[in-house]
Parts: C-alpha cells; sequence; structure tokens
C-alpha cells in the first residue's frame, strides 16, 4: 500500500505547498478541510510563532504555521484535534496529529532546559538544540500501556471522572523511568482497580497525540482480587458482559479497538481493524 502521508523535516526557506495553521482553538479550516495553499495561508496575518516543515501529502510537501495567539480568517473556522479525530478523514487526522506535536514540543522547548538560553533548530533534523550545552531536544513521546483485562465472556471497564457521562473504558496509564511495559502494566491495573492479571499479551499500538501519548496495547487476563477503585482517578469499575456493554470510547481509539477484538473473538464475528 502506498502511503498517503509522510513525515519529513523540510526547509522553511522554500516556497510552495500546503499548510495548516494551529492556534489555541486548535486548527483553521474551511469547508475544504484544514490544508490550505501555503502562500495563501501566509498573506493573512496570522500571529505566526514558527514555521515548521512536517511532511509530504500525496507528494505535495506541508507546512505548520504554529500560531501565538487567536487570529480570524474570513470564511474559516477553528477545531480541535479531537475532532478531527472523532469525524472526518483518517488521513488528515494524522497530518494533524503529527503537526500538533511538532508544534507543541517546538514552542515547549525554545529555551534549554539545562543552561536556559534560547535554542535553534537544527536544519534538517528534527530537534531543538543549544549550542553551548550541545544538547539536542527531540520531539517527546510518552509510552502509556492500555490493558483490556477479561475474565471469561466478562471485561473490566472503569470511567475517569474526565470521561463523557456514561462511557466505560480500558485501563491505561504512563510508564515510570525503571519500569518495563509489562511492570508498568501491572502496577496500573493493580493501582486502578487493585485486581491482579497474567497472561499479558501485545496487541498492537496506536500515536495518541493528546499531547503525546504512544499507546501500547494489551490483553490480559483476570488472575485474582476484588475490584477496588482507586480514589479520584476511577469514578467506577466493573464487569461487563460481552452482550451487556455500556457507551464504550470513539470508535478510532485503541481502547475501543481492544474491546472489539476481543468482543469480536468471543462471538466469532469478523475482527476490526486498529486505526493507525
Ligand atoms: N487511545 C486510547 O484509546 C486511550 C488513550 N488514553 C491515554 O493514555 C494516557 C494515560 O492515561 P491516564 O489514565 O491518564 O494515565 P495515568 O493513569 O498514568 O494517570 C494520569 C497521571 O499520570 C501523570 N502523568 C501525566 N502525564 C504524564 C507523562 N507524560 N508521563 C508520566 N506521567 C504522567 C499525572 O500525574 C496524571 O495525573 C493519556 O494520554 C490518555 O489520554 C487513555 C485511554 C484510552
Ligand atoms: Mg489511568
Ligand atoms: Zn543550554
Amino acid at each position: 500500500m502506498i502511503e498517503r502521508w509522510t513525515t519529513a523535516v523540510l526547509d522553511t526557506e522554500l516556497p510552495g505547498g500546503w499548510a495548516v495553521a494551529r492556534g489555541p482553538d486548535g486548527f483553521l479550516h474551511d469547508d475544504n478541510g484544514a490544508l490550505f495553499p501555503r502562500h495563501w495561508l501566509k498573506g493573512q496575518d496570522l500571529p505566526l510563532l514558527a514555521e515548521h516543515g512536517i511532511g509530504h501529502l500525496d507528494g505535495e510537501p506541508v507546512y505548520l504555521l504554529e500560531l501565538s495567539g487567536r487570529a480570524e480568517v474570513p470564511g474559516c473556522g477553528w477545531k480541535s484535534l479531537r475532532a478531527f479525530m472523532l469525524e472526518g478523514d483518517h488521513t488528515l487526522y494524522k497530518v494533524l496529529g503529527y503537526a500538533a506535536q511538532i508544534g507543541t514540543w517546538a514552542r515547549e522547548h525554545r529555551f534549554c532546559g539545562s543552561c536556559g538560553r534560547a535554542t535553534v533548530q537544527v536544519p534538517g533534523e528534527r530537534a531543538m538544540y543549544c549550542e553551548p550545552c550541545d544538547l539536542r531536544a527531540y520531539p517527546r513521546i510518552s509510552p502509556s500501556m492500555i490493558v483490556l483485562v477479561t475474565r471469561g465472556d466478562e471485561v473490566l471497564l472503569a470511567r475517569s471522572p474526565r470521561f463523557v457521562s456514561g462511557v466505560y473504558s480500558t485501563l491505561a496509564g504512563f510508564a515510570e523511568p525503571g519500569e518495563s511495559a509489562e511492570d508498568c502494566l501491572i502496577r496500573e491495573v493493580r493501582e486502578e482497580v487493585s485486581i491482579e492479571v497474567r497472561n499479558i499479551q501485545y496487541m498492537g499500538s496506536q500515536c495518541w497525540p493528546f499531547p503525546h501519548s504512544m499507546m501500547l496495547g494489551f490483553h490480559a487476563e483476570y488472575a485474582g482480587g476484588e475490584i477496588v477503585p482507586q480514589e479520584d482517578e476511577i469514578e467506577d469499575a466493573q464487569w461487563f458482559n460481552v452482550h451487556a456493554l455500556p457507551p464504550l470510547p470513539a470508535s478510532r481509539s485503541i481502547a475501543r479497538y481492544l474491546i472489539d477484538l476481543y468482543v469480536a473473538r468471543r462471538l466469532g464475528h469478523a475482527e476490526p481493524v486498529l486505526p493507525g
């Protein structure tokens, strides 16, 4: 399969291509989507913080205009990355998800974390550089484990107080220094619901640019314990029968994929495909 979208570090001195603009309210869009002719977009008097050449879409260069504040463009509106994830073209969402991660990282690494001096972008490399310290800051990626724990026909799902009302999802958490993926998974499940697991199986991964998680998805079997939801983090956790599931997470999430896959295997239905 030919990839429509590939990332690259492009020279911002070169003319042409497409551009996306990101401000405090998300990405600029109109009826045609979020990609605009770059020359036109740069003529819109936007409060530009930085420009990044981010890759190629269908062979055409794509740039990000990262803005320092709010702006209005006639005939256009602003839409959050999450809204692009939930609806619309998946390739466009991939472009915008990457753009968001690059924009956030570059914005947050304008100064050296060691000496406090201004950093510069390294030409041809995705790095912010402090010359006196010889220190490069690369885009930040935070590994997070996500796991569906099952017990026969039952799946363990939980709600965080941050979730949309009624929705239950798989357990997830960030890796800490010193942990393997499995260590992290076991700790997170213990912390969040006080359950022990066994037969941990890796199922697949997904980039989750909110703001920079890398989700590593697992399946695990229940091995013991009673559910005790973690105070403040977990509002409720329950075993749900595969025939009586609550409202579930968005269909493009790996959480949903892990649930749908288990249910499909249990019921002998066609297996879902993990959205990249
Ligand atoms: N794609 C998907 O299907 C899903 C993705 N997620 C994502 O998984 C990630 C982890 O899930 P949570 O339950 O929120 O994590 P968690 O269970 O580790 O708890 C969040 C806490 O971790 C700490 N934290 C925040 N950012 C961190 C980082 N970069 N590294 C280490 N610790 C950090 C903070 O103390 C925060 O309160 C989040 O980004 C969440 O959006 C969660 C569920 C579904
Ligand atoms: Mg968690
Ligand atoms: Zn420095």
